[in-house]
């Protein structure tokens, strides 16, 4: 079998970091917006892009009208400063591919100035290559910019890894800036930096493996779930590999021991640790998660403690 090999280690490199926000929960279960809107300016004080409506805004769970608010928000809070967000419609199994969903939720986020993430749905996904090739040459008609994402089973049934003959058509697509890649497969991101060396320097390879944070390393940026535990630390440790600076490497492994811990399995309830990590942290008013979404144990508590301790040094 031959392996995928990693391309070269591009140092010193300006990293573009998108973090998907959590929506926070107060305790009578309704969502706690002014946590919220603290979470999104919190995340662009560290320099990093807010992605909002994204799994880890339980995109999945929330009703028209709180999706809505999420963008108002997030246009207000952003002020012309650039954020994403996904763009999710619900379907089933055997589905149609749904184009004027898709549409409509596109024309939202954009009417909100920000840009659509498409998400994936089983009427997309369960297509031929040439039928979901198809599906995004129209969707691109559709908006001034936007960005893929393919999605590992792990987080949501209806995802899917595409072929990269599938790969290179997003990227021939101009105002398709970039992808989030969240297979948690280096080789499989490797190949797609590969292909992107070659066919278009400029496109975006987001990663989206909690499992490799270090894959900003051979050229990755990101748009993360984990960068949401802690958006000021990945600001910091950005900023370290931009200057050069080895001190990236320490940090970077304590955020990636706190990755593997928040995205055990089962993955679906890292949500749910990231409360708990940024309430240890003061950052939340509880630790509460959506009420239909997986939770977590309290017995994981002293060890989230034990992480913020050791973070401690480079607050
Ligand atoms: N894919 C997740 C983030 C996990 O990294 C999201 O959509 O929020």
């Amino acid at each position: 079998m031959s392996a995928t090999q990693p391309g070269p280690i591009l140092r010193n490199r300006k990293i573009t970091g998108m973090s998907a926000v959590l929506l926070p929960f107060a305790a009578d279960h309704s969502v706690d917006w002014p946590a919220f809107d603290a979470h999104v300016e919190r995340t662009m004080e560290a320099g990093l892009v807010p992605a909002v409506n994204m799994d880890t805004g339980y995109v999945n769970l929330l009703d028209d009208a709180t999706r809505n608010e999420v963008l108002d928000r997030t246009k207000r809070l952003t002020a012309g400063k650039m954020f994403v967000a996904g763009a999710y419609l619900s379907d089933q199994p055997g589905a149609n591919y749904n184009q004027d969903v898709y549409v409509r939720r596109m024309n939202e986020i954009e009417a909100a100035n920000g840009v659509p993430v498409i998400f994936q749905s089983y009427g997309l996904t369960e297509q031929s290559d040439e039928g979901i090739t198809k599906a995004y040459q129209n969707l691109s008609k559709e908006c001034d910019r936007f960005i893929g994402f393919e999605l590992g089973t792990v987080f949501l049934p209806f995802g899917k890894i595409y072929s990269l003959d599938v790969y290179r058509e997003l990227m021939n697509l101009p105002n398709c800036i970039g992808a989030k890649h969240s297979s948690l497969r280096r080789d499989l991101e490797w190949q797609r930096l590969a292909l992107r060396n070659e066919v278009r320097p400029d496109f975006m390879v987001l990663t989206g493996n909690d499992l490799a944070i270090d894959m900003v390393m051979y050229g990755s940026d990101y748009l993360l779930g984990l960068s949401s535990y802690c958006p000021d630390l990945f600001g910091v440790r950005d900023r370290m590999w931009a200057a050069g600076d080895s001190n990236f490497y320490q940090l970077n492994d304590i955020l990636q021991y706190l990755g593997f811990f928040g995205f055990r399995t089962p993955v679906a309830a890292y949500k749910h640790t990231c409360a708990q990590f940024l309430h240890l942290r003061g950052m939340l008013n509880s630790n509460l998660t959506h009420p239909d979404a997986l939770k977590r144990p309290d017995t994981d508590l002293p060890i989230l403690e034990a992480i913020v301790e050791q973070l401690a040094e480079y607050v």
